[in-house]
């Protein structure tokens, strides 16, 4: 029990010198904007906690476990200095490509959304999801977690990035993530709203989850506004499918047709490690 108190106290010291930087670091010798220096950082911060006067909250999604959404995590001012700071990565430069993947060592500005995601699980509200007090209870279950806490305290948190660009009309097909990669997947939405389903991607004999009424399959549709973030892990990572169809009537959200653009997504999640890597070599 006295070991759980001080793992808390150690999560809750890296989270704050995470989202609040060390004194150590303040000099700030890069110009980017998303990550020049300790001003800048805090400036971010305080509209990410400020922005609408309210927390951050989570909402749990219904129906997939493991599923959560945080719709106000960036506020504009940060969405616009994060498409900067990709625009300036050059990596769409020319319009030939649509996307772009880094592994290992991610740019400054991946690295502290990274920082924001894990400040987002640790300090955010998720006491207002809808039904989901009565079956949960408190914050501090470990259920009620948005990324379990052995995922959210991991070195890195994330170490591969996808950022996809898609045009009105383009989208991707359904999917589980490679195994290749580890637990706990994270979604920031940029420019169009759009709807991601889910679907279960595996019937397991005898199990109805994931099954409508009549045996068809569930799609749990899910608003994906700009600046949210949606957070996998467990069964959503796992056993659900995962889809963003663009084609002309499919982007529908309370009986509206959504109004499309370019959308803009920025996928962060974590490589497995090999059985060897932390072998120490003699
Ligand atoms: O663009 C998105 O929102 C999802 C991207 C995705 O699922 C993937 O790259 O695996
Ligand atoms: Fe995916």
């Amino acid at each position: 029990m006295e070991d759980d108190d001080i793992d808390a106290r150690e999560m809750q010291r890296r989270a704050l010198e995470e989202a609040f930087g060390e004194s150590s670091d303040s000099g700030g010798d890069n110009d980017d904007e998303f990550e020049s220096s300790s001003s800048s950082r805090s400036s971010l911060l305080h509209c990410l906690k400020q922005g609408d006067g309210v927390p951050l909250s989570w909402e749990m999604v219904d129906g997939v476990k493991g599923l959560w959404l945080c719709r106000g995590f960036l506020c504009s001012a940060q969405q616009s200095s994060l498409l900067s700071a990709i625009r300036r990565e050059g990596w769409f430069d020319g319009g030939c490509h649509n996307q772009a993947m880094r592994f290992g060592d991610l740019p400054g500005w991946a690295v502290e959304i990274s920082g924001l995601v894990r400040e987002a699980v640790w300090f955010g509200d998720t006491s207002s999801g809808e039904g989901k007090e009565s079956s949960l209870g408190n914050h501090h279950q470990e259920a009620c977690w948005p990324l379990p806490l052995d995922l959210l305290w991991r070195e890195p948190l994330f170490d591969q990035l996808i950022v996809n660009v898609y045009n009105p009309g383009e989208g991707i097909c359904a999917h589980v993530d490679l195994m290749r990669f580890d637990d706990g997947i994270a979604i920031i939405s940029l420019e169009s709203a759009c709807v991601m389903h889910f679907t279960r991607s595996k019937q397991e004999e005898g199990n109805n989850e994931g099954q409508g009424e009549e045996g068809s399959l569930l799609r749990v549709p899910v608003f994906l506004s700009p600046g949210s973030l949606v957070l996998m892990s467990g069964e959503a990572r796992y056993l659900w499918k995962h889809e963003i169809n663009r084609k002309q009537g499919f982007q529908l959200w309370e009986g509206e047709e959504i109004h499309q653009q370019r959308r803009t997504s920025v996928t962060l999640r974590n490589l497995c490690r090999s059985p060897n890597e932390n072998v120490k070599a003699d």
